[in-house]
């Protein structure tokens, strides 16, 4: 096998914690103010990093960014030493500081798109960190995600890194959370599916009533363009404006494709037959396999079931041996009618045939499930030789992390301790040892 799907899953920084801030995430909404354990979290992440290298897949991480955001903080105006900024900013806008303070980047599915070398113009594979504008504590992500993506991607020749779009509500873009890949093997040309949430330039599409739809399908169009797609692979479909009120904030929440593989809710998108039959003209055309649609009936999954257990938050992953995996979170197995629907799908006839639960609980509890931790990267044997190999998982990276996630991390936090100016401290000391680890040179703006 010379062609790979490696995740990069996203390393949880040393703020993890629950602020509440993001409106139409329920899980998000519903732990506002709980404590959280920045060090459990990390570990949880870690974990099943290892463990999916550990089935013979590629695994990398991608590093954290540094929080508390102080440049951002000085720029809404203020000012003093590190400790007043924090000081005022607990005082006269505690929200602002909160969002300052997220260890948010985590979910790396958010980090960008991403479109693999045998789909685009150049051969090279591209990345355009998503703005992620929807929300104030995710939009001072993409600066700092471009240095990170390009300390670890960092070879000209085979990687191309664009500017994230413009930072506007007309653009919103919440990267690969909101596209999936199909194909036969990975190192062939594929489909593209880009899933939106609302037509920014078109005041008659139908949008959600009571949630933000975050994802606008000009968005998924100027990304297509830059990367080079071609039209015949490359697919735009709306997201069901009804689910996107009841929770599902990304596509990744309701739907997950891999190879030949789409598994998706049958209320997950809008005009479903008739993209379906467009996905399957496409596919015939392009990939040199059956191609399996395993929809999820609400009488068996209900949208609340498959939002509270993310289900469709799973990764499908490829083994070695051809055979797929789900990888799903613990929350699934403790869901009787998800438990049930998840033993049957194996026996299905497709070609997932396991099942493997984790515990990312840390993660959950923010409405992030594996899924949103890893950022997929298709690649062949060259590429993965030219990504920065310190980022690559293996038992040494492991136990370095670990090490370092327990020589810096607090296993409580509240958000009455982000105004700590002590944090600042921890955070940065974590932050600059692990560039060091990771190879990444300086990419955080504290270290430039
Ligand atoms: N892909 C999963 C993303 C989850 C993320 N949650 C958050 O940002 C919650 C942060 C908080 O509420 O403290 C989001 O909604 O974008």
């Amino acid at each position: 096998m010379d062609h790979f799907e490696a995740n990069f899953d996203g390393l949880v920084g040393p703020t993890h914690n629950y602020a509440g801030l993001s409106f139409g995430n329920v899980a998000s909404l519903n732990n506002a103010d709980a404590s959280s354990n920045p060090k459990a979290a990390a570990k949880q992440g870690l974990e099943k990093a290892k463990a999916i290298g550990q089935l013979g897949l590629v695994q990398g991480m991608l590093a954290p960014q540094e929080r508390p955001d102080l440049y951002t903080l000085r720029r809404m105006g203020f000012s003093g030493s590190d400790a007043d900024v924090l000081a005022k900013a607990a005082k006269q806008a505690p929200l602002l500081l909160n969002a300052c303070c997220s260890a948010s980047s985590m979910w790396t599915a958010n980090a960008a798109t991403v479109s693999p070398s045998s789909d685009t113009f150049d051969n090279k594979l591209h990345f355009t960190p998503a703005n992620l504008v929807d929300k104030l504590h995710r939009s001072i992500e993409p600066i700092t995600t471009s240095h990170i993506l390009t300390a670890t991607f960092n070879d000209s020749r085979y990687f191309s890194h664009h500017q994230h779009l413009p930072e506007h509500a007309s653009f919103g873009d919440e990267g690969a959370a909101n596209h999936t890949r199909l194909c036969g093997d990975y190192g062939h040309k594929g489909l593209e599916l880009f899933v939106y949430g609302r037509e920014a330039t078109n005041p008659n599409s139908i949008q959600p009533k009571k949630y933000p739809a975050r994802q606008t399908l000009e968005a998924s169009q100027a990304i297509a363009r830059s990367h080079g797609l071609n039209d015949a692979q490359t697919i735009f479909i709306q997201q069901n404006p009804a689910v996107i009120d009841q929770g599902v904030f990304h596509n990744d929440v309701i739907a997950v494709g891999n190879q030949n593989v789409l598994f998706y809710h049958e209320q997950a998108f809008l005009n479903t037959q008739e993209k379906l039959a467009e996905i399957q003209q496409k596919f015939t055309q392009t990939c040199n396999r059956p191609l399996h649609f395993i929809e999820v009936p609400t009488d068996k999954v209900s949208i609340q079931d498959a939002v509270s257990t993310y289900l469709f938050n799973t990764q499908i992953i490829t083994l070695p041996s051809g055979e797929m995996a789900i990888i799903a979170p613990t929350n699934c197995a403790e869901n009787p009618a998800v438990k049930a629907y998840l033993d049957e799908v194996v026996t299905l006839g497709t070609p997932i045939k396991q099942v493997h639960y984790f515990d990312v609980k840390q993660s959950m509890q923010n409405g992030g499930g594996p899924a949103c931790l890893r950022l997929r990267v298709a690649m062949n044997a060259v590429e993965v030789a030219a990504v920065n190999p310190n980022t690559l998982m293996n038992d040494s990276l492991f136990t370095t992390l670990n090490i370092w996630v327990d020589k810096h991390y607090r296993d409580r936090l509240s958000i009455n301790d982000l105004a700590d100016p002590q944090l600042i401290i921890e955070s940065r000391t974590a932050l600059d040892e692990l560039t060091q680890i990771m190879n990444l040179g300086s990419v955080y703006q504290f270290q430039r």
